[in-house]
Formats: structure tokens, sequence, C-alpha cells
């Protein structure tokens, strides 16, 4: 494993026992919040199967797994709330679920007591969705069961705002794009680009007030370059640039086809977004081929799985989901051809999900390595090596890109991914700062954050890249 760091200089990964951090925070408050949900989710599903209002094959087996399950989550929280030491995974747990390397984890660290409030963050939380998990695989009635569907579904419903603006824009644009194919006016789909990557990176935000309304003209106008302005003030990192060059130059010396492959992060909108990028770079003949990598399990509340695409698709096109009114109106029609376009894209194998069991387990990023032959590290590795560019999406994937590690906030990019920095992978990281960790800032720019976030959240402002108010979009050329 090349790197341009060497052992002692790599810092520790966040704790939950750090006071004063997002992390801690998380461990102290937000888990034990993620977890009542569940139960609560869990509670309802149960009465939604007893009224009848949800068909089931065996109700009474069905009824009675459901309501072990909820008394083992409610447990899992009182543990997290004692803070007792985290146990190893169960021979029957690791029977049905790939979780060996999560007991090794835990082996290796005997000594130090893992707690729930004592432990890295990165193995904490996600451990904590692989016990979850577990609960539903080990009863019959409900391994199929996504304890977090519901949460996905209402937060979509929510985005309908967003979601026909975006339709609308697509439908609008597709002609250009497809005027672009033959002859490509290379400045106009740099704006675009920029504007697509901006769409999926804020993936979150309904509010696209970037796009909403604007005409073409107003894009490439100086009204288009003040709202891209005002967006990418929030943009503290941005090597949007480096990715555009990439793809152009795999366009003009063709010597293959072009792919561009997604470590996708939520559900719902985020994926929606994600799509629209994909949808314009397919359209304007930029790529031959978009790879979507999923999650293999329900994970972190919102992540895909591929289940989720074609509720997605679906979604698009109910009118009960989405109330449009009829199938006729401009709305309704747009969301219709974005659905179509999505569904024929898959067809004609242009875009592809997969979900290897790589992405749900602990190991970090570093591990995206020819060097990791135990779990899928080397694999993924290869199977991303056929992609021009591979861009990771969201805050999880920034945190394992980086390792989760208490870094100076000014560490150069490269330093801060280790060996993904010369492995060959060329990489963008689309990231809404949600997590202690941050790198890549120029001198000065932590201060100038940490003061203003402070202003309002006093002894917390460092807690500016925790916010999801700011974004980085890194790049690196794997060289
Ligand atoms: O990856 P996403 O969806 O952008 O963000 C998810 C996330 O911010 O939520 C968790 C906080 O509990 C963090 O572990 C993780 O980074
Ligand atoms: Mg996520
Ligand atoms: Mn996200």
């Amino acid at each position: 494993m090349t790197s341009t760091t060497t052992n002692s200089d790599i810092p520790e990964r966040f704790w939950t026992g750090i006071p004063g951090t997002f992390c801690s925070y998380t461990a102290s408050v937000r888990w034990a919040i993620i977890l009542q949900n569940a139960v609560d989710d869990t509670a309802k599903e149960i009465e939604a199967i007893k009224s009848g209002e949800v068909k089931v094959n065996n109700k009474d087996l069905t009824l009675k797994q459901g309501n072990a399950i909820k008394n083992q989550l409610i447990t899992l929280r009182e543990e997290l709330i004692n803070d007792v030491e985290l146990r190893q995974f169960t021979p029957e747990e690791l029977a049905v679920s790939n979780l060996t390397s999560f007991n090794e984890y835990l082996a290796a660290r005997k000594g130090d007591k893992i707690r729930w409030n004592h432990s890295e963050w990165l193995f904490c939380e996600i451990y904590m969705y692989r016990r979850i998990n577990c609960y539903f695989a080990l009863q019959s009635e409900w391994t199929k069961f996504d304890i977090f569907n519901s949460l996905k579904q209402s937060t979509f419903k929510a985005s309908l705002h967003g979601v026909v603006e975006l339709a609308i824009r697509y439908k609008n644009l597709l002609p250009i794009w497809k005027q672009n194919v033959e002859n490509k006016d290379w400045d106009l789909l740099e704006i675009l680009f920029k504007e697509f990557i901006e769409i999926s990176l804020w993936g979150n935000a309904t509010d696209l007030s970037l796009l909403t309304n604007a005409t073409l003209d107003d894009i490439k106008s100086i009204q288009g370059a003040k709202a891209r302005e005002a967006s990418e003030s929030k943009i503290v990192v941005n090597d949007t640039k480096l990715a555009w060059k990439t793809i152009v130059n795999a366009n003009k010396d063709r010597k293959g086809p072009v792919r561009i492959d997604f470590v996708l992060d939520n559900s719902g909108f985020e994926l929606y977004a994600d799509l629209m990028l994909a949808g314009f770079l397919l359209n304007t003949g930029l790529i031959d081929k978009c790879v979507f990598h999923g999650k293999d399990v329900p994970y972190m509340v919102s992540d895909v799985m591929i289940k989720d695409l074609d509720i997605l698709i679906q979604d698009l096109l109910d009118r009960d989901f989405f109330p449009t009114g009829s199938s006729t109106t401009p709305d309704s029609q747009a969301l219709d051809l974005f659905a179509n376009e999505i569904t024929n894209f898959r067809k004609q194998d242009k875009l592809s999900i997969e979900a290897d069991p790589f992405w749900t387990n602990e190991l970090d990023y570093w591990n995206l390595d020819p060097s990791e032959t135990k779990y899928h590290g080397a694999q993924m590795h290869k199977e991303l090596s056929q992609a021009t560019l591979v861009i990771f999406k969201g805050d999880l994937n920034y945190r394992k890109l980086t390792g989760d590690r208490t870094w100076k906030r000014t560490t150069p990019w490269k330093t801060a991914i280790g060996p993904l920095a010369h492995n060959g992978l060329v990489t963008l990281s689309l990231r809404t700062c949600k997590a202690d960790v941050q790198v890549a800032l120029k001198e000065g720019v932590d201060e100038e954050l940490c003061a203003l976030w402070e202003k309002d959240h006093p002894g917390k402002g460092s807690w500016w890249s925790s916010s999801g108010k700011w974004a980085v979009i890194c790049f690196s050329d794997g060289q």
C-alpha cells in the first residue's frame, strides 16, 4: 500500500469520547434517537400488520417475530445509553451477515474495553447499523424488511417541489444535450457540468434556487453567474474544473467507453439528483456508462439500496405519491419522462446499480487498494479501475476516504486519502460537511468559519464542518 504518509504522522481517528466534538454528541445523543425511531417504526409496522393494512403470509409468526425485534432494539438502545462494552457478533449473526471484520476489530482491541462512548466513531456507528440489521435478518418473516423505508419514502415525498422543478429543467435541456452529442459546445457543457455537479452535491437540499426558473441564457448570463457565485461561496474546496478536464480528455482521446461510477449516499432526493447528473452525462454523450454502487443492507438510515432505485422510479410514476394532477399536466409529463429515461438507460445497460458488502463494512477507503484481499477492497479497486472517474457522494464516504482522522484542517487532500492518492483510481468527493473531520482547507479558512459559526453556537465554532451548511469538492488523479 503506497502512501505519502508514514505511520508515525497518521493521526488518531475521531473517538466518541472526545468531549465537545460532533462525534461525541452523535454517540451520546443522536444514536439513541435513531434507535428510538427504529423501535417506533417497528411498532408501527406491527400495528399495520395487526390491523390488516399490511398483508403478510403468516400473521401470527410475523407478529411474534416483530415483537422480538422491537424488544431487541429497545435493549440495544439501553446498552447504548448505559455505555456497555461492545460485544462480538454471535455465530448465528455471522451466519446471516458478512461481519467477521467487525469481530476481528473488537478482538484486536479486547484490552481497550471498546464501549459506545469510548470507541472510534467510524467503527462504532457502522457497528450499530449492523447490529440493527442482524435483528431483522434473523427473523424469517422480516429478512427483507427495510426499517428505514418509511422515513426514506416520507422524506422523498416531501421533496415534491424540488423533484418537479428539476424534472422540468431536465425536459427543457434535453434537446440541447442531444444537439451536443455530435459537435460539442465545450464551454456550454462545462457550465452545465458545474450546475449538475452542484445539484448532485447539494442533493439533500430541495430549495434548488440555482436552477428552478433559470433559462439557459440565465445560466450563461451575469445573473446566472451571480446565482452560481452565491451557491459556490459555500463550497470551500472546489476541484470541479479538474474533474471536468478528466472528462474532456477522456472524450478527446477516446481509448474505449467512458464510464463514471458513483459510490452513492442517500436515497430519495439525493439519488434523484445523482440521476440528473448521470442523465446529463449520458444524454450529451460525454459518457457511455454510469455504474451506481449502493448498499447491500439498510445503512446509515437513508443510504441507497438497489431496491430504492426501483422504488424511486415507481414513485415518479405514481400520481398519488407525487400529486401532480392528471397524466397530461406538464409536471406529470416531466416526471414520467424522467422515470422513462432512467428505465431506458437501465435497459440499454447505460446505467447499472450494484451493491457489494465492502460498502457496508467498517473498513475505511485506505483499504480500497489491491493490498486488501480479505474484505473486497482489492475487488472493488479492480472494479472501480474501469471508471474514468469515481464520484463519492456525501459525508460518510468522505469520512472513509480520509479515515475519519483528526487531521489538521489544512492537510492536503492527497495526504488524507493515503493509498488512494497513488493507486490509480481517479476520484471526486462531493461532500456536504456533516462531521468533525475536515481537510484540504487553505490557510485561514477554518479560523474564519469557526469564528462565524461560534457567533451563534458558543463553544462549538469548529462544528461548522458538521452543520451541512458548507461543502467540499475534492479531486485526486490517483497518480
Ligand atoms: O453520508 P451522509 O448521508 O452525507 O451523512 C451521514 C452522516 O453525516 O451522518 C452521520 C452522523 O451520525 C455521520 O456518520 C455521517 O457522516
Ligand atoms: Mg448517507
Ligand atoms: Mn448525504
